[in-house]
């Protein structure tokens, strides 16, 4: 398959309209009610006319099409003026309903097709790696989801909708040219203002449409930014700055809302205008020609008063299709850069895969062992190089090392965000690629640096990575982590719900709720990063007892800059510029007065 920046036009419809193949039945449906609809405009000022023409002359002078509404009428004049009535109000109803019947339809296809490709998107996003992520803004994955995933249902009705407004046309005219040739060349003079007018106003109104949503979603990112900046402005003192950034993004928002106001109110009024010109033209002269063929010189097949009716009518008929037609190519190009944007996405390499070798293995203690591990985040620059541990089940092991040594990148590939550029990492003998992701991460339960709490209650934060863990389970451990002390005082305990980016705890309480998600995971693997940054020194005490509580159940992996805390480990790796340049105990490590007992011994001194 190609990817979407190479598809032509025509593959990204054919793509588009893939999502919508299994509502077949409803697209031929929603045709049918289209058909409809227009038929029941086309017939609508027929009774009219045939009434005119036909049932109140005393001449009648109706046409083939007449004879088959009176075919249907009683003979005598009441009953045929009934009889119309009878079906210009049957008329309407089925136009009414097959109007309706036509927007349902098309809201269920719309909302149907579009959740088809909302749910690809987001499957698609949580699936790409932490290199896509990072390296485009949040509000750019949100935009996508939320706005381009409409392209592919716009391309498909842009293309109904064209392609009925192309038969309706079609079918007006022959019933115009077949009443009057002189007359609907006559109307047709305002045709060129009307699709000059709908091509400029439908393509400046769509657009400044789009601009005025774009210019809306900037608000809101700005307005968020801005409200978890208030800390920060107010103790630089930046809230005047601020505020002048804010007042440019509101004026930015009102500048385009009214311009595309301006343009939403222009349109109706040169709309009108024609439309009156237009009617002008056929009132003057059709109704010099129904003078002339009636009084003047009379003709047996002229003009008729009825006639004229249905050209007043088909004037005003003939704006929907051509406004259709006339913004065709600018809609279908918004529509298909929005559904190129979700393609895009759709074919974006995922970089960390499932091989079709790879494997289920259980989740269950391992050996973790990484071989000659080496990476890059993709720049070039090596993060890691040549990397070699092996890690033993139920061993307690700390990675430690100056900050940007290389030591939280390890922990990725462990939890395979990433995989090495060279090298391996093997549970038990057997390489990361060929064991299957889920599998792979059901061993790993990692507390990351920043300590991620969710806005919903305490237990649901604890319970994220154990659906089935009970009431008990979660206090334990919460016990564990050192999170029931200040969980317990709460007015609603484990019911507390936490606020966005748990901005309702201190930093050390969302370092120990992390820590008891982790705790409550069944993975064999605890992997933990900066685990008691934000604790205090007695806090930081019980949370080392704890995991040295677990050394006998879970292999623990801590990364830390307290060196007091690794004590007890059975190895210690100490890295520098990504590379493992020391390793062993702890006490091994002090005697051999390496990189380590110098570190240990600025850190005494400094306490
Ligand atoms: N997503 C990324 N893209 C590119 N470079 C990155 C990325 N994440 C980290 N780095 C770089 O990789 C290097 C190692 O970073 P890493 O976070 O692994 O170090 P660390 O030892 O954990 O540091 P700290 O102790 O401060 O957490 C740093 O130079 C950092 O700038």
């Amino acid at each position: 398959m190609h990817s979407a920046q190479d598809m032509t036009d025509v593959a990204v419809y054919r793509r588009a309209l893939t999502y919508f193949l299994q509502d077949r039945v409803r697209i031929a449906a929603l045709v049918a009610m289209i058909a409809v609809s227009v038929s029941v405009g086309l017939l609508e000022a027929w009774p009219l006319a045939v009434l005119v023409d036909s049932v109140l002359s005393s001449e009648p002078k109706g046409n083939w099409i007449h004879s088959y509404f009176l075919a249907v009428l009683p003979k005598d004049k009441p009953g045929q003026i009934a009889g119309l009535v009878a079906i210009g109000l049957g008329l309407q109803l089925v136009g009414y309903t097959a109007w309706m019947g036509r927007m349902m339809i098309n809201y269920y296809l719309n909302y149907r097709g579009t959740t088809r490709v909302r749910f690809d998107l987001f499957t698609k996003l949580q699936n790409l790696g932490l290199t896509y992520h990072r390296s485009r803004p949040q509000g750019d994955s949100i935009y996508r989801l939320t706005t381009d995933a409409f392209g592919p249902w716009g391309i498909v009705d842009v293309v109904i909708g064209t392609s009925v407004a192309a038969i309706t046309l079609t079918v007006m005219t022959i019933i115009l040219f077949s009443r009057n040739v002189s007359l609907t060349l006559a109307a047709f003079t305002v045709a060129p203002f009307m699709i000059w007018s709908n091509w400029r106003f439908g393509v400046k109104i769509h657009k400044r449409a789009l601009d005025s949503k774009q210019i809306d979603a900037d608000l809101t990112a700005h307005i968020q930014q801005a409200m978890a900046r208030i800390p920060l402005a107010q103790a630089f003192r930046r809230e005047a700055f601020e505020f002048r950034r804010f007042s440019g993004a509101v004026g930015r928002s009102v500048e385009a809302l009214l311009s595309l106001n301006w343009q939403e109110q222009l349109y109706p009024l040169a709309r009108d205008g024609i439309l009156s010109v237009g009617g002008a033209i056929i009132l003057g002269y059709g109704g010099w020609l129904v003078y002339r063929d009636q009084f003047l010189v009379p003709v047996a097949d002229g003009m008729t008063v009825g006639t004229l009716l249905i050209f007043i009518d088909y004037l005003r008929k003939l704006w929907d299709p051509l406004k259709w037609l006339s913004e065709f190519f600018a809609k279908v190009r918004i529509f298909e850069a929005a559904s190129r944007r979700v393609f895009r996405v759709l074919d974006e390499p995922e970089a960390v895969v499932d091989s079709p070798a790879a494997r289920w293995i259980s989740s269950k203690p391992r050996t973790l062992t990484l071989e000659r591990v080496s990476f890059d985040y993709g720049s070039g620059k090596q993060i890691l190089t040549d990397v070699s541990a092996t890690i033993r089940p139920r061993q307690m092991v700390a990675f430690v090392g100056a900050s940007g040594a290389g030591k939280s990148t390890l922990l990725s590939l462990m939890l395979r965000f990433y995989d090495p550029t060279s090298g391996a990492l093997r549970l038990d003998g057997v390489d990361f690629r060929n064991v299957r992701l889920e599998a792979l991460r059901a061993h790993f339960a990692l507390v990351a640096q920043d300590s991620l709490v969710l806005p919903a209650t305490i237990a649901e934060n604890l319970a994220y990575g154990r659906q089935n863990a009970t009431r008990a389970d979660i206090e334990r451990a919460a016990e564990d982590a050192g999170a029931a002390e200040f969980i317990h005082p709460l007015p609603d305990g484990y019911e507390t719900v936490l606020a966005e980016g748990g901005a309702n705890l201190s930093g050390g309480q969302r370092q120990r709720i992390a820590i008891a998600r982790a705790l409550l995971s069944d993975a064999p693997f605890l992997v933990l990063d900066e685990p008691t940054s934000a604790l205090d020194p007695e806090q930081e005490r019980r949370l080392i007892e704890t995991l040295h509580r677990l050394k006998g159940s879970r292999t623990i992996i801590l990364v830390t800059h307290r060196l007091e805390s690794v004590v007890d480990c059975d190895c210690i790796f100490v890295m520098s510029k990504g590379q493992i340049v020391e390793r062993g105990a702890h006490d091994a490590l002090i005697s051999s007065g390496g990189a380590f007992s110098k570190a240990r011994r600025r850190a005494e001194a400094a306490e």
